[in-house]
């Protein structure tokens, strides 16, 4: 991505930092979010701001982007006093946020989503083609190729996310801020974002990078900032920093344990090795198949793949999400009806999905209320819930996975990102599953979080469930028996424990190095049903993992 000519690029380390937040208080009713945090980055700077879950990142993200008024503190951008809170126009040009949702509206195309904003009322309209024509030149400035015609609900992430960097270049903004940008973008996808960020930052744009990818944070930042418990920890330079550092500091020493979670309510005796899912010619046209998929009581079988490999959709389809146009699936031998939560609901099958904010909470509900809205039937006589079971039921899954809130009466929306996330896994697990599908169960949960979430969907296994874990994530497949890695909807190699990164990277890119197998059928299931248990991998632990 080059800036257009016109703009002289501003060498590094000169001029007013590009952000300088001082003194920053912000609370949400009884909660103290951030308790007199700083924060400054330099002029093309990138620099990292981690920390745990609910330790106050996303919060000063709202701060310095106008979204937030802080309760005390000052923001200064470029050196000039932030605008006031309110002035929308005037913040967008000074600072953007791409964030991990689309901001974009995405009905509308490109070339209108370049311009959504930037006509104020009275002044003279522009016409379409007259729009489409800039919007063509804009982009061709910062090096996005893209079609404005593009409907920006028909782009990929990675192509959504230059769209917006480019719009809040276009804007006059000279720092973005990037939540978890990286979170649905597969590694090559990621290794161009980085690319143009670096070049971006050579000519004087600035980064704030919110990420809970340690190895990112050494791959793309010069300074990283750690919060934790909505206070200011430390700065440095990331060189100076090691992983093992960084982490301690994210963490403090008060690290909690994670609990034992429940076991599945109907666990298999151990012994049983019929396979407890299975799916026979299952095929999504166009999108993915046909799969013959077979996985055992106490197996995690991992899915490897971005979006556009289907694994996803086949997490879907097996959680009823979408009905398939060929092929079955089983739990334990029955059929289960395609297409249809509730009935894989019934069947068993518990589902963690992708998109915790479209599909996954009800904002306005409590985490009670949320974590246990699929058991609601059980948790009184004739359908009524009784407040106190339900709370009592949250409360445990509030320990088993370590969700920081109030308590069980708070609203979802009120927590922060990965532990809305966690909920959702609490909720998944609430009915007592036999089968546990998850889509990037980890994604934007913090490095502790993860391990511990990891942990939880491996005992499930462990203790009888069987698991599909779909995956783009490196660390989530390794607590897997086997992966399939999927490209173009089709298998393209499978692998049992103890593969090596480059391996399986390589085989959800569509080519194969090592020793994956190729399957020749389009079966993913072993032809020999192991005598003894599978070899479990041992967790991740902080400062070995991102
Ligand atoms: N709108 C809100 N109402 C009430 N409390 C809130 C609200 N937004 C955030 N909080 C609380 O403020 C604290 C900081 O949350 P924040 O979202 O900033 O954390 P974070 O570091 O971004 O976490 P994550 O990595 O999980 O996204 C948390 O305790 C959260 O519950």
């Amino acid at each position: 991505m080059t800036a257009p000519a016109s703009r002289d690029p501003v060498p590094q380390d000169t001029g007013p930092p590009a952000l300088r937040a001082r003194g920053i208080v912000k609370r949400f009713g009884p909660t103290l979010a951030l308790d007199r945090v700083d924060l400054t980055v330099a002029p093309g700077e990138a620099h990292a701001l981690v920390g745990r879950n609910g330790a106050g990142k996303s919060t000063l993200v709202g701060v310095v982007t106008g979204l937030h008024r802080p309760d005390a503190g000052t923001v200064a951008l470029a050196g000039r006093p932030a605008p006031a809170h309110g002035d929308a126009a005037a913040w967008r040009a000074r600072v953007a946020c791409v964030h991990q949702r689309p901001m974009t509206v995405p009905g509308l195309t490109v070339a209108e989503n370049l311009f959504l904003g930037r006509f104020e009322p009275g002044r003279p309209l522009i016409g379409w083609r007259r729009l489409r024509r800039r919007a063509a030149e804009l982009l061709g400035a910062y090096g996005v190729d893209v079609d404005p015609r593009t409907r920006v609900g028909d782009l990929t992430v990675e192509q959504r996310q230059f769209v917006e960097i480019a719009r809040a270049l276009s804007f006059g903004a000279r720092l973005i801020v990037l939540d978890e940008p990286t979170a649905r973008l597969d590694a090559r996808g990621g290794a161009r974002l980085f690319a143009r960020l670096r070049e971006l930052g050579s000519q004087g744009v600035a980064f704030l990078f919110i990420s809970h990818h340690l190895p990112e944070v050494y791959e793309l930042c010069a300074t990283v900032t750690v919060y934790r418990d909505a206070r200011h920890v430390l700065t440095a330079p990331v060189a100076d920093l090691s992983r093992t550092e960084l982490v301690a500091a994210m963490t403090g020493d008060g690290g909690r344990p994670a609990p034992r979670p429940p076991a599945p309510a109907t666990a298999p005796a151990a012994g049983e090795r019929a396979p407890l899912l299975r799916t026979e010619g299952l095929a999504l046209t166009g999108v993915y198949g046909p799969l013959d998929l077979a996985v055992r009581p106490g197996e995690v079988l991992g899915l490897a793949g971005a979006a556009a490999a289907g694994a996803v959709a086949v997490g879907e389809t097996l959680a009823g999400m979408r009905a398939p146009t060929a092929g079955r699936i089983t739990v334990d031998g029955r059929a289960v009806r395609p297409g249809r939560v509730p009935d894989a609901l019934d069947a068993g099958i518990g589902y963690v999905p992708e998109e915790r904010h479209r599909q996954g909470l009800v904002p306005g509900r409590s985490v009670a209320e949320n974590a246990t809205l699929t058991v609601a039937g059980r948790l009184g006589p004739f359908g009524i819930v009784l407040p106190a079971r339900a709370r009592a039921l949250a409360q445990t899954m509030i320990t088993a996975l370590d969700i920081r809130t109030g308590g069980p009466g708070q609203s979802v929306a009120e927590l922060s990102g990965g532990n809305q996330q966690k909920v959702v896994v609490a909720r998944a697990l609430a009915r007592g599953p036999r089968v546990l599908v998850a889509v990037a169960p980890t994604a934007g949960v913090d490095i502790t979080s993860k391990k511990s979430l990891l942990g939880v969907v491996r005992r499930f296994a462990d203790e009888g469930g069987a698991v599909v874990l779909v995956s783009g994530e490196l660390d989530d497949l390794r607590i897997c028996d086997r992966v399939l890695a999927l490209f173009h909807g089709r298998p393209a190699a499978r692998f049992g424990t103890g593969w090596s990164d480059r391996e399986l990277v390589a085989a959800m890119e569509g080519t194969t190095v090592g020793t994956a197998t190729v399957p020749e059928a389009p079966t993913e299931a072993p032809t020999a049903v192991p005598e003894a248990p599978t070899s479990v991998p041992p967790e991740p632990t902080p400062g070995s993992g991102p």
